[in-house]
């Protein structure tokens, strides 16, 4: 098992974005660009959703030096929903540690939709990943906390930071999904049934529905972003949130989870952690360069803003964020290169 060695020496990779002017060009353009598609549904699931304006489309970029870069309804507020679930469960690991959390929750993809009861099943109680709602439900109840209100208000704080302004529920919201989240709380009593859940499941699901009930715009989503691409310190406050350490665990979870069972499409396309909601915000995270927030109420099957991929699609080509792509090492070969014996 790969627990079981002692740690390697790491390096982290630097890169940086194009500068001020260009990246401000790129994100107007991007918009322009993804605001031709009118494809997908708005989601109604949750009937407060059902009555948002499908045209709504903004398109953020914030840089780990603190540049934040808008267009269109970039300040438009929106519920978090699952995007939610990324931040939690950094803060989650910030207070339990790596090894903790990997056991509990589980970083591997069910391959089924968000809300899955089948997943569950299928991996005999085990939540498998943050980013389905039953690893969310089993992450929001691991939050150190004396009382469900002192849990709330720990997660309220802590996105609050990650945004660096006072984040707000969205009261209407949480009532619509407070009264037909049954499924939700099917989710959380079957977690308790197999023994994964140690607090009150139906208290953990009622944070869970308060904390994606919480109002963020796409240029907090991209501050958000940034927070995690800094090394876990908010580009725009200066505040630590998380360790950086922190910050890298919830990013590689993302890449693999981000996208419920398109991840790996997302992933092919755009190369980048990700993490979207159905009200229709995605956040996309550079690591070391900054992260991409962007907002469009129109869903693909899976839950995920289809203006939104084609925005990050977009950005994530055109300001050379593929954590995949290489080009030719331009040099020369090195000196101890395999022509030259490979040695010195
Ligand atoms: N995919 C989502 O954004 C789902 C979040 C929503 N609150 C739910 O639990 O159904």
């Amino acid at each position: 098992m790969l627990a079981d060695l002692p740690p390697a020496p790491h390096r982290i990779s630097t890169g940086s974005l194009p500068g001020w002017d260009e990246v401000d060009r790129l994100v107007i353009e991007a918009h322009a660009y993804a605001k031709a598609s009118t494809d997908g549904e708005i989601a109604t699931y949750i009937p407060r959703l059902a009555a948002v304006d499908p045209e709504l489309f903004g398109v953020s970029v914030a840089e780990v030096d603190g540049a934040v870069h808008t267009a269109g309804d970039a300040e438009v507020a929106f519920s978090i929903q699952s995007i939610s679930k990324a931040f939690v469960y950094a803060l989650v690991i910030e207070r339990l540690g790596h090894e903790a959390v990997r056991e509990r929750v589980g970083v591997n993809n069910t391959g089924l939709p968000f809300n899955s009861v089948v997943a569950i099943e299928l991996n005999n109680g085990h939540p498998m990943n943050p980013m389905v709602n039953a690893g969310a439900i089993a992450t929001t109840a691991l939050v150190p906390a004396a009382s469900a209100e002192e849990r709330w208000a720990a997660i309220q704080d802590g996105l609050s930071a990650f945004a660096g302004r006072r984040l707000e529920l969205d009261g209407e919201v949480y009532t619509s999904e407070a009264d037909t989240n049954q499924r939700n709380r099917a989710i959380g009593t079957l977690l308790q049934a197999y023994g994964r859940i140690d607090a009150d499941p139906l208290a953990a699901v009622d944070v869970y529905t308060r904390q994606c009930s919480l109002l963020v715009t796409a240029a907090d989503l991209a501050v958000m972003g940034a927070t995690l691409a800094d090394g876990g310190v908010n580009p725009v406050t200066g505040q630590r949130v998380v360790s950086a350490s922190v910050a890298r665990d919830t990013l590689a979870v993302l890449a693999s989870t981000g996208l419920y069972e398109r991840s790996g499409e997302w992933l092919f396309e755009i190369g980048l952690p990700g993490k979207s909601g159905v009200a229709g915000g995605i956040v996309t995270v550079s690591p070391g360069k900054g992260a991409i927030g962007v907002f469009s109420p129109r869903l693909d099957p899976a839950g995920n803003s289809v203006r939104g991929q084609l925005a990050t699609r977009f950005l994530s080509q055109a300001l050379g964020l593929d954590v995949f792509a290489s080009d030719v090492h331009q040099h020369g070969p090195h000196p101890y290169s395999r022509e030259k014996g490979g040695t010195p």
